[in-house]
């Protein structure tokens, strides 16, 4: 097969260690070829020359039944004796110009690369493909364990790749349920670039049903790969496209999304700071949804399949461990996930955390204001003092909540006197709130449990077959419109804010606090159809 035409969608790397007993290592090989696997890499450690050679033989017999290409790990000695597609080698194996020398250059040739460096040394040296990794720890499933690269790293990898167009394949503790985090985490930061494939080992060679396990890896690889070539300018890669919009058509979406909470009552789970854990489960109370409040990692774990959507607020930084096992178990439940990282930028230990967590798990909506959605960004436009923003804001809020998302391939939301609102494609702006928000704590706080608690009726609504709700795709973390539901958290906290300035019992901001709560739980949706100010820019 020519160079040009290798697949590198699933590329498998054999491992007879990994097998589950009494499972063959040919009729394995063999299942997951059935399954889709594009790529297979023979790789065997303390072997006998002899036997490498066997093995490799008879793994090509079978590769070629599929017209599927053959690369020996690292020896080019049973490379020359099986001639099959080529090699792989690492950084600690030969160097790539004398295995170019001695293969040839009809062998393909991929090497391991762990940072920019050795990429843009692989590109020097001619490579047909590299392997980047590792992007998570292997061989464990203690998510709190340190991350390698990420899909972040391997984001900033790709953009090395970009221009070369080097295909690249990930490698490293990949497993189906983190595979649509990594396909959309890792698409590097201005767009350019994304993975060809992912490299996997025991999650096919461990199943007991290789053939499903590689099917199911490969549909999610295609998937991805349909809606990157079908927007590759728009990249809001977690939601596909965006459907078409109208101000008309979105506040009365919100309004649909009011009755789904009062019917579904999903309930959101929320890590949340202690200064507004409490005002932040009446909030959820009084839009019909149901709060739980639970952090330690033992407890988040089984809650994640019967949640309706996740909130991970990081105010008063005491339960990392669990906020890291909540995120990961919500993306692999594929629960909505949003992200409050609140005063990011004030301290060198919340910008490690964020990093630290968004290292761990994708989030769906991240939510902020100006200098927290400054810091992430890493403009420096706007400061901040402790939790609050300080200045006039950005002087392109559109622009910076647009670029933020397709970033992280997340909506992003910025809060202030205006909110903004982007999945990367639309922007949004709101006028709704009261200058009282202002006046008390954790008005921020709680503009994302509702974000959350609406995503979470958004999601709802999508699985209900509901009308409007945004075309499902394999690879998305998160099936619904979730744009939708971040702006309906918006809208309704702040037209519940308006009417509770309005009422004549409200002095200041401590009976405007409860009165905000009331109104939450009185506003009919009519008046918030009324009152909605959202421009789309
Ligand atoms: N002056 C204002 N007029 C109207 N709405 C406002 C105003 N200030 C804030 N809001 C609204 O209040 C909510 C909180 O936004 P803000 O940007 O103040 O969050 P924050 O700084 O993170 O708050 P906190 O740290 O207290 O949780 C948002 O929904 C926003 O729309
Ligand atoms: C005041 C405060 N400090 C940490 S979190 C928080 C709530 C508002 O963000």
């Amino acid at each position: 097969m020519p160079k040009a035409d290798i697949d590198y969608s699933l590329y498998l790397v054999t491992g007879r260690e990994l097998l589950p007993e009494g499972k063959d290592y040919y009729e394995s090989l063999e299942e997951s070829l059935q399954g889709g696997v594009t790529v297979v890499q023979v790789r065997e450690k303390d072997i006998d020359t002899g036997e490498f050679v066997e093995i490799a033989r008879r793994t090509k017999e079978i590769t070629d039944k599929y017209n599927v290409p053959l690369l020996i790990n690292d020896r080019i000695d049973v490379y020359l004796a099986v001639r099959c597609a080529g090699i792989h080698i690492g950084q600690s194996d030969m160097p790539l110009a004398q295995a170019r020398a001695l293969a040839g250059d009809d062998a393909v040739i991929g090497i391991s690369v762990g940072n920019i460096d050795e990429a843009q040394a692989a590109i020097a040296g001619h490579a047909d493909y590299v392997g980047v990794g590792a992007v998570w720890p292997t061989g464990s499933k203690d998510v709190t364990k340190k991350v390698k690269l990420g899909p972040d790293g391997v984001g900033r990898v790709l953009d090395v790749l970009a221009e070369s167009k080097t295909p690249a394949v990930a490698i490293g503790g990949i497993h189906a349920p983190n595979v649509p985090f990594l396909l959309h985490g890792s698409i590097s930061p201005n767009a350019r670039n994304s993975l060809d494939g992912i490299a996997v080992i025991s999650a096919v060679v461990a199943s007991k049903t290789p053939r499903e396990a590689a099917a199911n890896l490969r549909n999610i690889v295609d998937s991805f790969k349909r809606v990157r070539r079908s927007a590759p300018a728009a990249p809001a890669f977690v939601l596909e496209s965006s459907p078409v919009r109208s101000t008309e058509a979105l506040v009365s979406g919100v309004a649909a999304l009011m009755e789904v909470i009062q019917r579904e009552v999903p309930l959101v789970h929320q890590i949340t700071n202690n200064v507004v854990i409490n005002d932040s489960a009446n909030a959820t109370l009084a839009i019909g949804a149901s709060p739980i409040m639970a952090t330690n990692p033992r407890d988040v774990a089984d809650l994640s399949p019967a949640i309706g959507a996740l909130l991970v607020n990081f105010g008063t930084i005491t339960d990392k461990e669990g906020m890291l096992v909540a995120g990961r178990q919500a993306n692999v439940n594929r629960k909505p996930l949003v992200y409050d990282p609140v005063a990011v930028g004030a301290t060198s230990f919340r910008r490690e955390t964020s990093k630290e967590l968004l290292a761990h798990w994708q989030p769906t909506v991240i939510k902020g204001n100006a200098a927290e959605i400054g810091a992430l960004a890493q403009l420096t436009e706007v400061e901040s003092r402790g939790v609050d923003s300080v200045g006039k804001g950005f002087a392109d809020p559109a622009n910076v909540v647009r670029t933020l998302a397709r970033k992280r391939a997340a909506i992003v939301v910025l809060t202030g006197e205006e909110d903004y609102l982007s999945d990367g494609d639309v922007v949004l702006r709101t006028s709704n709130g009261h200058a009282l928000l202002g006046k008390i704590t954790g008005s921020g706080c709680m503009t994302g449990t509702l974000v959350a608690s609406f995503c979470a009726a958004a999601r709802l609504h999508h699985l209900a077959g509901g009308k409007g709700s945004v075309f499902e795709n394999d690879s998305q973390l998160v099936q619904g419109d979730m744009l939708l539901g971040a702006l309906a958290g918006v809208l309704v906290f702040n037209c519940a804010a308006e009417r509770a300035a309005e009422r004549d019992d409200v002095r200041g901001p401590g009976t405007f606090r409860a009165a905000l709560i009331d109104e939450l739980a009185n506003m009919p949706a009519a008046d918030l159809v009324k009152r909605a100010k959202v421009e789309i820019l």
